[in-house]
């Protein structure tokens, strides 16, 4: 964010979550002696809360901080192997100060997680500090430049002062008070948050190059005797890169909508109303996971649709792909988190409504569904007739399916507890149906902010073209999961059928305006940094340009024809 613009380095960790986690968790003490330094690069710290052995089961994390009243310290320890910390960025060989989870003892019990922070590096040498053994944990599938490093603590002793304690609290006599409210000490909220607008400029990166590329690109022959056509005007093509831009517009408005939600309900909580928590939760675990999946396998979709220039890293997208996919992983594996939005909201949720009482929120729907199921069902029954270009009625669709699934899902654990299974083993035995009921609640929030926004345009031309993206991105998403619809008798075969007719239609629809909205994301050169991706289209003679500057062409000789092709063939 510094050094590279969009490039993950060894800072991000510092930016993206010390200064953070200082600011919501920090007493005005601890600001004074940490954030001011932190924020003039003096204290260079991380984030370090997974081990090698835990990274989502926080409560199984094993290092400890043990309150010793006779100092006025706690002693940081890692017991186990696996109890290392394994993974924060930046801590390999950057940071001097870290952010350590552990688990708080005083007075000889247990009070789970807390934040500490630790200074690990001398600040003036660098050098690790006494009782800490710190590195690189090696090379990765991406992140080259980051250090993301290990850590193990035997035996570290810092003030009591260092426990992060703006909520709970140790005093001096060893004596622990407890949070006003538990789930406030989780944090994680925030970056959560803002991956959602992550996924977005990724989205709008990966497609910028690959239908600007494919307006360059000729190849083939449509009608025998023309000239090769453009790529883009291959209505496969456009069915590859056409859904991706429309999501790339949904997820941008998205994040948006996630910032200032983030924004709002944290300044609630900051003035004492927690109420609003677990929405904040739910909404921005499902969102992450959601838009991160589709992202994820959208800039895929892109780097092929590029045919063999995609592979090179000239195009950019392999550096995308590696430095986006794990934000799949990190900050909440995504299946956990669709797990925490289905099971600690949308369930909850839906035996609230069940019993009358009418929800806030997203989850608003859930209430509807529960009136609607006590009212006596038409006798004709069957989906309602389907209209391909109001959306509206679309995002009521949406909807339905998505109270459905979240139905379905609440049920499984019902007849699982019936059968006299545990509520443990009832859930574990529920969970797909209910990262899917997650999935269809977070791609309705996802198609409904989608078309709130266009409300918000008072352009006449923009406001239509942005209609026709939503349209397909709800369409494709009606198309992609038409078994879900139809299973929850919202679609009939014949309506599914219309789905994809009009699915070709937008396509054509959208082809002349296309480049105009890649180029409306404003992503410079400098930005992309991707030879197919130029603004100015010229690809051939910058790919040229691009390979003589490859590191085996400084040589018109390779030192490995003398080493070893030459006394090979001289030995034949
Ligand atoms: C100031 C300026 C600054 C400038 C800033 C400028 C910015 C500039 C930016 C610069 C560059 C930035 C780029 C950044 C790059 C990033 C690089 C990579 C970063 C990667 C970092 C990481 O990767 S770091 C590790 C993340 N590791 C996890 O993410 C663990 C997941 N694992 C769990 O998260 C828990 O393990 C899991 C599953 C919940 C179960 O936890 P569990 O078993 O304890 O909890 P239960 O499920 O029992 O839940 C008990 C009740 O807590 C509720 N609850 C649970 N979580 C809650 C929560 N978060 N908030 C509220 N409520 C929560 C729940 O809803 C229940 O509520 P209820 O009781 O009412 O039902
Ligand atoms: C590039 C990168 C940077 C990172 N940076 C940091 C950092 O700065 N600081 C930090 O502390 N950590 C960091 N991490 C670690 C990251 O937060 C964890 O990897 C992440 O939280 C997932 O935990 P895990 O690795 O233990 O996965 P696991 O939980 O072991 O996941 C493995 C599989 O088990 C499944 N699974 C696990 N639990 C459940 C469950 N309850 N129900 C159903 N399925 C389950 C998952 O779905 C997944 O398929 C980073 C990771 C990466 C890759």
């Amino acid at each position: 964010s510094c050094v590279h613009p969009d490039r993950p380095e060894p800072l991000d960790l510092h930016l993206g979550m010390f200064l953070p986690t200082l600011l919501n968790q920090a007493t005005p003490e601890q600001m004074e002696r940490f954030f001011t330094p932190a924020w003039n690069l003096r204290i260079i710290g991380t984030y370090a809360q997974t081990e090698m052995g835990h990274g989502t089961h926080l409560r199984g994390l094993e290092t400890t901080a043990t309150f010793d009243p006779s100092t006025q310290e706690f002693v940081l320890h890692s017991p186990t192997i696996s109890s290392i910390k394994w993974w924060p960025g930046g801590l390999g060989k950057t940071s001097n100060h870290a952010i350590v989870l552990a688990q708080l003892h005083t007075q000889g019990r247990c009070h789970g997680l807390h934040a500490f922070i630790v200074p690990i590096r001398d600040m003036d040498t660098h050098v690790p500090l006494p009782g800490v053994v710190v590195g690189d944990i090696g090379p990765k599938f991406g992140f080259s430049e980051v250090d993301n490093g290990f850590l193990k603590l035997e035996h570290v002793r810092i003030p009591l002062d260092n426990m992060l304690m703006k909520f709970a609290k140790v005093e001096p006599d060893g004596t622990y008070v407890k949070p006003p409210s538990a789930k406030l000490t989780y944090g994680m909220v925030f970056i959560r948050s803002m991956i959602v607008g992550q996924s977005a400029l990724a989205l709008a990166k990966s497609c910028t190059i690959a239908i600007r590329y494919s307006a360059v690109r000729h190849q083939s022959e449509l009608r025998p005797g023309e000239p090769e056509p453009q790529i883009l005007n291959y209505q496969t093509q456009q069915h590859k890169l056409f859904p991706v831009l429309a999501a790339a517009y949904a997820f941008t408005f998205v994040g948006q909508y996630m910032k200032d939600t983030y924004r709002r309900i944290s300044g609630d909580i900051h003035a004492g109303d927690y109420s609003q928590l677990p929405e904040l939760h739910a909404l921005s675990a499902g969102l992450k996971a959601f838009t991160t999946w589709a992202a994820n396998a959208a800039i895929e979709v892109c780097r092929m649709s590029c045919g063999g220039h995609g592979y090179s890293r000239s195009s950019a997208l392999p550096d995308i792909y590696v430095e986006f996919t794990p934000t799949c992983t990190y900050e909440g594996e995504n299946t956990v988190m669709m797990l925490q939005t289905a099971s600690r909201y949308l369930v909850k949720s839906y035996r609230q409504a069940s019993v009358g009482q009418r929800l806030q929120g997203s989850v608003s729907y859930l209430s509807e569904a529960a009136a609607q199921r006590l009212r006596p069902r038409p006798v004709s029954g069957g989906a309602a007739p389907l209209s391909t270009q109001d959306l509206l009625s679309l995002v009521h669709l949406y909807q339905r399916r998505a109270a459905s699934l979240v139905e379905l899902a609440a049920k499984s654990i019902q007849q699982e507890l019936q059968r006299g299974r545990s509520q443990e083993e009832a859930w574990n035995h529920s969970s797909i149906d209910l990262v899917r009921a997650s999935d269809a609640h977070c791609h309705f929030v996802v198609v409904k902010l989608f078309v709130d926004k266009l409300e918000q345009v008072d352009d006449a031309a923009v406001k239509a073209v942005l209609s026709t993206l939503a349209l397909l991105y709800a369409l494709k998403g009606l198309a992609d999961n038409s078994g879900d619809f139809l299973q929850a008798g919202l679609l009939t075969v014949p309506q599914a059928t219309r789905v994809s007719a009009r699915i070709k239609e937008l396509l054509e629809e959208l082809r002349p305006d296309a480049v105009a909205l890649v180029d409306a994301f404003d992503l410079n050169d400098r930005k992309l940094n991707s030879v197919l991706g130029r603004y100015d289209g010229n690809v051939y003679e910058h790919l040229y340009e691009w390979a003589r500057q490859s590191p085996l062409n400084a040589t018109e000789v390779h030192e490995s024809f003398h080493k070893y092709l030459k006394p090979l063939r001289s030995r034949l």
